[in-house]
């Protein structure tokens, strides 16, 4: 088993990485000071699998567990869903030390968190990430939304869960689709912040898409200790973390402008990634081998890295320019210098960006 600290003064806590954790979960909760009922959030996918030994791990500890399932689809990770959420725990009297606990991946993680920031003005929210994405990136570090039919994420709040506990044993039933587009957020971490650990995935990207234990393992923490150290540094994005975001500017675009149902958020980044490497080297600011050096390894992870040709540019413009990043209407994206070091860079030339969108276009 292996522990990330994510160090945050009074909001502090730990993230458990390993394999047989849910059977604990119970005990993991019994550490704090909830009360007994506790709101499990989870989807009908997640739920059949995972639900009966998340439900009997709490009950073993004397928990009360009100069990919700929220439909299956970034298209759910909505107010609309939320509201049911926030009907329930009122009609059941969750009080302000009922925990919620979010058992799924990001979308399930995304939405609960939402609800737990919100209702009764925050509740205590724990995080049992069951998708590889959501054990490297979305249930860490606190950002908790829901999506705007327009823009993704543009309803939210910082907050962080009190714990994190990542059962690598879960993800033996991912769609290899899943796996794909969590090892897009894992690549991320390689290029904003460790050129050995990308250097590492080009050696051990067979074994990761094959699940391998070790690497497996080796993969989520050093997420995770990447993802915890950007998150000290500035809790709240007023600067540094935007680099987290590297790739979503794009990615974001293409999952809204695609009613959030054609790519899965990794896959959506993952073309966002390759974007933002290609305009880089188009700004001179990054060799063209290390922008074909990353593009290769998302290809060979199976991921996108090219345009669908019929989303128009001037919608993505568009869509860009509403991105949480922008400050004062100017186009920002993080790009890479190097391959372990990234920049934010703002009032980036629109030419430039339409002549990436092209290109990205029409690689095929
Ligand atoms: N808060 C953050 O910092 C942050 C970071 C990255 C992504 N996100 C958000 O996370 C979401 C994407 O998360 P995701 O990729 O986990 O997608 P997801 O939550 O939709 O899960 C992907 C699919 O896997 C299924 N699934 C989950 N766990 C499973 C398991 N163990 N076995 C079999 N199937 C399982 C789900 O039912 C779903 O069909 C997006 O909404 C994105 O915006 C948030
Ligand atoms: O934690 C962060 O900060 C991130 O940017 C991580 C991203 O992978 C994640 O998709 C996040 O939800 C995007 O944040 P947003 O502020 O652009 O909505
Ligand atoms: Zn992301």
């Amino acid at each position: 088993m292996q522990e990330v600290h994510i160090d945050l003064g009074a909001r502090s806590y730990a993230i458990h990485i390993g394999s047989g954790l849910l059977a604990r979960l119970g005990n993991y909760l019994k550490e704090f000071r909830f009360t007994p009922r506790v709101l499990l959030v989870t989807n009908p996918v997640v739920g059949s699998l995972y639900g009966e030994a998340a439900t009997a791990a709490l009950e073993n500890a004397g928990f009360e567990v009100l069990r919700a399932e929220i439909p299956e689809g970034e298209e759910y990770k909505s107010l609309v869903t939320a509201e049911k959420l926030y009907d329930l725990a009122y009609t059941r009297e969750l009080d302000r030390r009922s925990p919620v606990v979010a058992l799924g991946g990001g979308v399930v993680g995304d939405l609960a968190g939402f609800v737990a920031a919100t209702y009764l003005r925050g509740v205590p929210f724990v995080q049992v990430p069951t998708t590889l994405l959501a054990q490297v990136d979305s249930s860490v570090g606190g950002k908790v939304a829901v999506n705007h039919p327009r823009g993704k994420n543009i309803i939210g709040a910082f907050y962080q869960p009190r714990l994190v506990l990542a059962d690598l044993d879960v993800l033996k039933t991912l769609d290899p689709r899943e796996v794909r587009a969590g090892l897009a957020e894992v690549i991320k971490y390689g290029v904003i912040a460790d050129g050995d650990f990308f250097a590492w995935l080009e050696e051990n990207l067979e074994r990761l898409l094959a699940l391998e234990a070790g690497p497996l393992a080796r993969a989520v923490a050093a997420s995770c200790r990447i993802k915890a150290r950007v998150v000290q540094e500035d809790e709240t994005e007023q600067g540094r973390r935007a680099i987290l975001n590297f790739g979503h500017t794009l990615g974001h675009a293409l999952e809204a402008l695609t009613g959030y149902t054609t790519y899965r958020h990794g896959e959506a980044v993952a073309i966002g990634m390759a974007a933002a490497a290609r305009l880089a080297a188009a700004l001179g600011m990054l060799p063209e081998s290390s922008a074909a050096r990353l593009v290769n390894l998302i290809r060979r992870a199976g991921l996108p890295v090219d345009m669908p040709p019929e989303l128009p540019t001037g919608d993505l413009l568009a869509s860009m320019r509403r991105d949480k990043k922008v400050l004062a209407g100017r186009l920002t994206f993080v790009l890479p210098v190097e391959i372990g070091r990234v920049e934010i860079v703002r009032d980036v030339p629109e030419e430039a960006v339409e002549r990436v969108l092209r290109l990205c276009r029409n690689q095929g």
